[in-house]
């Protein structure tokens, strides 16, 4: 610290732990919100001799993640990286050659302009999910959570999904709830205190080698059963079109990196873009004045004789102005994900250590009552006519920042796109009546993690009419 800057201001230290005590590991956001209040919006933590800096708000974070590059590193997580054999997994990539090349490849086949190449394979999957509400609206819970796996899958290997039953989605389900439960940088010791990762597995309270050697036998089979899959229909001479075989064809068979870039997808993409469809459900449930204007302007401008397209989107400003409030509402990764800071910089009169690990703390972005009025409200109108327009988009914080932002944010928005656009065209969704066709209140928990969401809730589903109903059946055109 040659200039002799201070540390950004901190809460009071415990000895020897400093603050390690003092971090929640369950919504942890909320406690750096709460501190934002008496601190500001760069604060110093200090656990165990590991510096941590959290970010409060948008500008700090797109001033430091966003703009220096410095900032594009990733903590190592012991059980998520290192002692899983996932080293190399894109999350965890160091900001390193092999890392701008996984960047490149899937740059390649995930910018913006080439989303439309996917967009049959998405409105495929939002059909699918309209004839399981359609048919079972009790389940649509798992209906939801099946859509965007399927999405993903189809997109990146040309699989085809048909049930949640199906080996890859339960694969899945049990890689990511491993992660959610022993990710984080205190729900495992080991990620605290790498050397444990050095007591051989037989060792009492070793426990959690044996998790991470079956979280690297998943990872494994997820990422290569799927792209042996697109080897062999290559080899077999089958055409079946999928990101997987476009990056085999460009790269003439760099098996080892297009891989992991493959693989990386539905790790990342399946949980987080369902759990912003549940999301939309539930706001859809809880409040029909906003349903109901969308479903206006959808019959406004599509009619009722067909579903919507990728191509009306630029005409349906309401279904726009709901993706976002759905993001800012209840963000999926409340922290979005750690980086490091590799040299030490200066910012505001502070010094930021080299080896911070650097948390964007997203949720109290969407809390920001400076840019947003009233935030905890459902309110899709705050981004409505030129001032909403110019509010900001949540889409700007909410996939992370800098050269580390999300890869599939493009992908994103459009599934979120043609889902909601598909639903709010065919289906009413309302809270259940009581026997005297009183509503109830539906009973609303959320599951707060790694990646937020909403847990299961009762509703009412039904077609909007007849001509839904056959719309359902029938086919679609994108
Ligand atoms: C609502 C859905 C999603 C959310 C909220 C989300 C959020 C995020 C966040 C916060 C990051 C970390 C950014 C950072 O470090 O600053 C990230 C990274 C990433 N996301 Fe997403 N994501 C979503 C969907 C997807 C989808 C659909 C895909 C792929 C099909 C995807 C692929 C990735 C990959 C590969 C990375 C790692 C990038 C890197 O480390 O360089 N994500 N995402």
């Amino acid at each position: 610290n040659p200039r002799k800057f201070p540390l950004p201001p901190s809460p009071k230290p415990d000895p020897i732990v400093g603050h390690a005590l003092q971090i929640p590991i369950a919504e942890s956001w909320l406690k750096f919100l709460e501190w934002k209040k008496q601190l500001g919006n760069i604060i110093y933590l200090n656990a165990m001799g590991q510096h941590i800096i959290i970010l409060n708000s948008y500008e700090v974070a797109h001033e430091l993640l966003g703009r220096r590059a410095i900032y594009s590193d990733r903590p190592k997580l012991q059980m998520a990286s290192e002692l899983s054999g996932n080293s190399n997994a894109y999350f965890n990539l160091a900001y390193n050659d092999r890392w701008k090349r996984y960047r490149k490849l899937s740059h390649s086949v995930m910018h913006k302009s080439a989303m439309h190449k996917y967009w049959t394979n998405q409105a495929d999957a939002a059909s699918d999910l309209l004839r399981a509400l359609l048919e079972s609206p009790k389940d649509f819970y798992s209906h939801v959570r099946l859509m965007p796996g399927k999405a993903i899958l189809s997109t990146v290997y040309g699989i085809h999904i048909e049930s949640e039953e199906d080996e890859y989605i339960v694969m899945a389900e049990e890689f990511s709830a491993l992660i959610a439960k022993w990710g984080l940088p205190g729900s495992a010791l080991v990620n605290v205190f790498p050397l444990l990762g050095y007591i051989p597995s037989w060792f009492p309270g070793a426990n959690f080698k044996r998790v991470a050697n079956h979280l690297g036998q998943l990872a494994r089979r997820l990422r290569e059963q799927p792209f042996q899959h697109v080897k062999s229909k290559i080899t077999s001479g089958v055409l079946e079109p999928s990101m997987t075989a476009t990056l085999i064809n460009e790269t003439g068979g760099d098996d080892e990196y297009v891989s992991w870039v493959s693989g990386g997808m539905y790790i990342a993409g399946a949980d987080t873009t369902a759990s912003a469809l549940a999301t939309f459900m539930l706001m859809m449930t809880l409040h029909p004045r906003i349903q109901k204007k969308a479903q206006e302007e959808i019959d406004r401008v599509v009619g009722s004789n067909r579903l919507p397209t990728f191509k009306d989107r630029e005409n349906l400003p309401y279904v726009e102005c709901i993706i976002k409030e759905v993001l800012r509402w209840y963000p999926i990764a409340p922290l979005a994900v750690p980086h490091r800071l590799m040299e030490e910089d200066y910012y505001e009169g502070y010094w930021m250590p080299a080896n911070s690990t650097v948390i964007p703390n997203v949720w109290a972005m969407s809390r920001d009552g400076t840019i947003y009025k009233d935030p905890e409200a459902f309110y899709p109108e705050r981004f409505e006519d030129k001032a909403g327009n110019d509010l900001l988009d949540p889409r700007s914080y909410i996939f992370g920042f800098g050269r580390r932002t999300c890869v599939g944010m493009h992908f994103t928005d459009d599934s979120m796109y043609i889902v909601f656009a598909y639903i709010l065209a065919t289906f009413d969704i309302s809270k259940l009546r009581d026997d005297n066709g009183v509503e109830v209140e539906p009973s609303v928990t959320f599951n707060a993690g790694l990646i937020n969401r909403v847990n299961p809730w009762q509703c009412d589903i039904r077609p909007r009419s007849a001509q839904a109903v056959e719309l359902i059946r029938s086919d679609h055109s994108t």
